[in-house]
C-alpha cells in the first residue's frame, strides 16, 4: 500500500511520507529496545540487586526520552504528510479527469468520483498517520522484542518465532477479506448515491407520470444492496478480528506453557521466567492491536485501486503535431461504430460541406446523436475515418477538434453560477456588454426578464432552476459566443416551446453561410432550413440524402416522414382552434 501511495504522491508528499515512516520505524525499534531492557531490570528487582536496578532504570529512561523525541517528530511530520498526500491525490484525480476521453463521462460516474474525492482521498491521506504507523509499530516492536529474547532464552524465542508465520497468514487473510468486502461496499455506495441523485433529478417527471414505484424500487434496491454490503464488511471484519486475536493469544499461551515447563524442569530461573513472560506479553500486545487496523489498510487500498482504474483508461491517440484542416467541412468515410459490440453506424459515408447546414433526421435510436458525438471526438470510430477539412480527427488531435467545434447537446448541464457566467464561459475574453448582446440574440434575455436577479441570478445545480428549453437556449448562446467554425446542435425534443423554437431559428439564421452547422433536427422549420438533409435508415446507414425540395420530389421515405410530421402539426393546430 505504501508503494502505491508513494506512486500517487507529489515529490514533497513523498519526502514527508518517507521521513514519517523512518521516524515511525525508529520509534518502534526504540520501544522494542525499552521492552527488552525490562527483562534485566525486572530480574534484578526480583533478586534485590539494587545497583543493577539503578543502571537499567537509567538506561530505560534514556531510551524512553529518545522515544518521546522521535515520536513527537513522527507526529509533526505525519500531519504535514497527510495534508500533502491529500493534496496530491486530489490533484492527480483532477488532472486525470481532465485527460479522460469525454465518452468516459457518458456513463454516470458521479458517484464513483465523489466517493474517491471525499471519503476515499481523506481516508487514504490519513492512513499513514492513523493506521500504517500503528501497524508498523505493531510489527517492528515485536520483531525487536523477539531478537532481544534470543539473548535471554533461545528456546522461548524459538517458540515465539514459530508462531509468527501463523499470525502473518491470519493477518493477510483478514486484510484480503476486508479488501474484497470493502470493494463491494464502495461499489454499492457509488451506485446508491447515483440512484439517489437520479431520484432527486427525476422527481418532476415522476410526479407528472403519477408513478413513483419504479424509481422508489431502484433507490430502495440500491440502498438495500449498500446495507447488505456494509453488513458483509462488518461481519468479515468481526470474524477476522476474532480469529486474529485468538491466534495471538495462542502464541502467548505457547510461550507461557513452554516457560513453565522449563522452569519446573529447573533449566530456567523463576525470576528470568517472570521477566520473559512480561516480554512475551509485550511481544503479542502490539500485534493484537494492529490486527484491528488491517481492515483500514483494505479500505484505503480500495480507493487506490479506483485511482489505478482511472489511470488505466486508455486515452484517445493524439498526434505529435496537429494537422491543419483545409476548411471546416466534415467527412465520414466508411464509419462503423457501436456501443459494447452492438453496431449503431455501419460503413457510413457522407460529406457535410463547409459553411453549409446539414440536418440529420431519422428514427429514434438510429444514431443521430452518435454522429454528432463522433464529430466532437467523444469517441473514435471502430473503423473508417471522421475528418475535418480533409484531416482525420486523430491526426488533428482532441484539443484542435474541441476548439473548432461548438456542441449543443440535448442534456445540457449548466454550472451552479449566474446565468450570465454560464454564457460567458463560451468566450471569457469578451466584455459583459458583448456577452449580454450575444445572449439576447438567442433570446436568453426573455428568460432573464422573469428572474429576480436578472443576469446575475444563479441557475441552480446543473441549471435546475431553468426549464429544459431555457437551458438549451443558454447553451446555444454559449456556443455562439465561442465563435467556433463548426456548430453541432442536437435539437431538444423535450423542449418544444415556442420561445425555444424561435431561439433556435434565429441562431441558425445568424450562423447560416458563415459556419458549418450540423443539426440533429426534429422541427420541420429547422429541417426546411438545411442545405442538405441526411435521412438515416435505422440500420446504421443513410436512406436518402438531398435538399428538402429534392427529397419531397423523390416521393420516398423522407416525403412520407415529412407528410406525417406536417399532418401531425396541422392536426394540432386544428384541434386548438
Ligand atoms: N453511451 C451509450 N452506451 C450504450 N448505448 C448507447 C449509448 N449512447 C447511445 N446508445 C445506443 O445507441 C443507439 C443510437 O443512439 P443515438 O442517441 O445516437 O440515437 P438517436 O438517433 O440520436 O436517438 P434519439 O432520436 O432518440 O435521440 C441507441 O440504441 C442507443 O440506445
Amino acid at each position: 500500500m505504501i508503494r502505491r501511495l508513494l506512486h500517487y504522491s507529489s515529490p514533497r508528499a513523498r519526502r514527508l511520507l518517507v521521513t514519517e515512516l523512518a521516524c515511525v520505524v525508529a520509534t518502534a525499534v526504540l520501544q522494542g529496545i525499552a521492552f527488552v531492557m525490562l527483562v534485566p531490570l525486572l530480574r534484578a528487582l526480583f533478586l534485590g540487586d539494587l545497583a543493577t536496578v539503578r543502571f537499567w532504570l537509567i538506561a530505560v529512561a534514556l531510551v524512553g526520552a529518545a522515544y518521546a523525541v522521535v515520536f513527537w517528530c513522527a507526529s509533526q511530520v505525519g500531519m504535514k504528510a497527510s495534508t500533502a498526500v491529500l493534496d496530491s491525490l486530489l490533484r492527480r484525480l483532477g488532472d486525470r479527469l481532465v485527460e479522460l476521453p469525454t465518452a468516459w463521462f457518458g456513463v454516470d460516474r458521479s458517484g464513483l468520483v465523489a466517493d474517491i474525492a471525499t471519503r476515499g482521498a481523506m481516508f487514504v491521506a490519513s492512513t499513514p498517520y492513523s493506521i500504517v504507523r500503528l501497524i508498523l509499530t505493531g510489527f517492528i516492536t515485536p520483531a525487536t522484542v523477539l531478537i532481544g529474547m534470543y539473548f535471554y532464552d533461545w528456546r522461548l524465542a524459538l517458540a515465539m518465532t514459530a508462531t509468527v508465520p501463523v499470525m502473518w497468514i491470519t493477518f493477510r487473510w483478514l486484510r484480503r477479506g476486508m479488501e474484497r468486502d470493502d470493494a463491494e461496499h464502495s461499489a454499492a455506495v457509488a451506485e446508491a448515491s447515483n440512484r439517489v441523485i437520479e431520484f432527486a433529478n427525476v422527481q418532476p417527471a415522476l410526479r407528472m407520470a403519477g408513478d413513483r414505484s419504479t424509481a422508489d424500487r431502484l433507490v430502495e434496491d440500491a440502498l438495500r444492496r449498500q446495507h447488505q454490503a456494509y453488513r458483509g464488511l462488518l461481519l468479515t471484519g468481526g470474524a477476522g478480528l476474532a480469529a486474529f486475536a485468538g491466534v495471538v493469544q495462542l502464541a502467548l499461551t505457547v510461550v507461557i506453557l513452554l516457560g513453565a515447563y522449563l522452569a519446573v524442569g529447573g533449566s530456567l530461573e523463576p525470576a528470568t521466567l517472570i521477566a520473559l513472560l512480561v516480554l512475551g506479553v509485550r511481544f503479542t500486545e502490539p500485534i493484537a492491536n494492529s490486527g484491528a487496523l488491517g481492515g483500514g489498510v483494505a479500505v484505503a487500498n480500495t480507493t487506490l485501486t479506483h485511482l489505478d482504474e482511472l489511470a488505466s483508461v486508455a486515452p484517445l491517440p493524439e498526434p505529435a503535431t496537429s494537422g491543419v484542416p483545409a476548411d471546416w467541412g466534415i467527412e465520414f468515410h466508411d464509419v462503423t461504430f457501436g456501443y459494447g459490440g452492438h453496431p449503431v453506424l455501419r460503413r457510413l459515408s457522407f460529406t457535410a460541406p463547409p459553411g453549409r447546414m446539414t440536418a440529420i433526421v431519422g428514427p429514434s435510436g438510429s444514431g443521430k446523436t452518435t454522429i454528432i458525438k463522433l464529430m466532437a471526438r467523444f469517441y473514435d470510430p471502430e473503423s473508417g475515418t471522421v475528418s475535418i477539412g480533409g484531416v482525420a480527427l486523430p491526426r488533428l488531435g482532441t484539443a484542435v477538434v474541441e476548439a473548432a467545434v461548438a456542441p449543443v447537446f440535448q442534456d445540457v448541464y449548466l454550472f451552479d453560477d449566474t446565468i450570465l457566467n454560464n454564457v460567458w464561459i463560451g468566450n471569457p475574453d469578451l466584455s459583459r456588454e458583448e456577452v449580454v448582446a450575444a445572449a439576447a440574440r438567442c433570446r436568453v434575455d426573455e428568460i432573464v426578464e422573469r428572474l429576480p436577479g436578472g443576469w446575475d441570478t444563479r441557475v441552480g445545480e446543473g441549471g435546475s432552476n431553468l426549464s429544459g428549453g431555457e437551458r438549451q437556449r443558454v447553451s446555444i448562446a454559449r456556443a455562439l459566443l465561442k465563435d467556433a467554425p463548426i456548430v453541432l446542435l442536437d435539437e431538444a425534443t423535450a423542449a418544444l416551446d415556442i420561445g425555444n423554437e424561435i431561439a433556435v431559428s434565429d441562431t441558425l439564421d445568424a450562423l447560416h453561410g458563415d459556419r458549418t452547422v450540423i443539426v440533429v433536427a426534429h422541427r420541420l422549420s429547422t429541417i426546411m432550413r438545411a442545405d442538405q438533409i441526411l435521412m438515416l435508415d435505422g440500420d446504421g446507414g443513410i436512406q436518402e440524402a438531398g435538399t428538402h425540395a429534392q427529397l419531397l420530389a423523390a416521393g420516398g421515405a423522407y416525403a412520407s416522414y415529412w407528410q406525417e410530421r406536417a399532418n401531425a402539426a396541422g392536426w394540432r393546430l386544428t384541434s386548438h382552434a
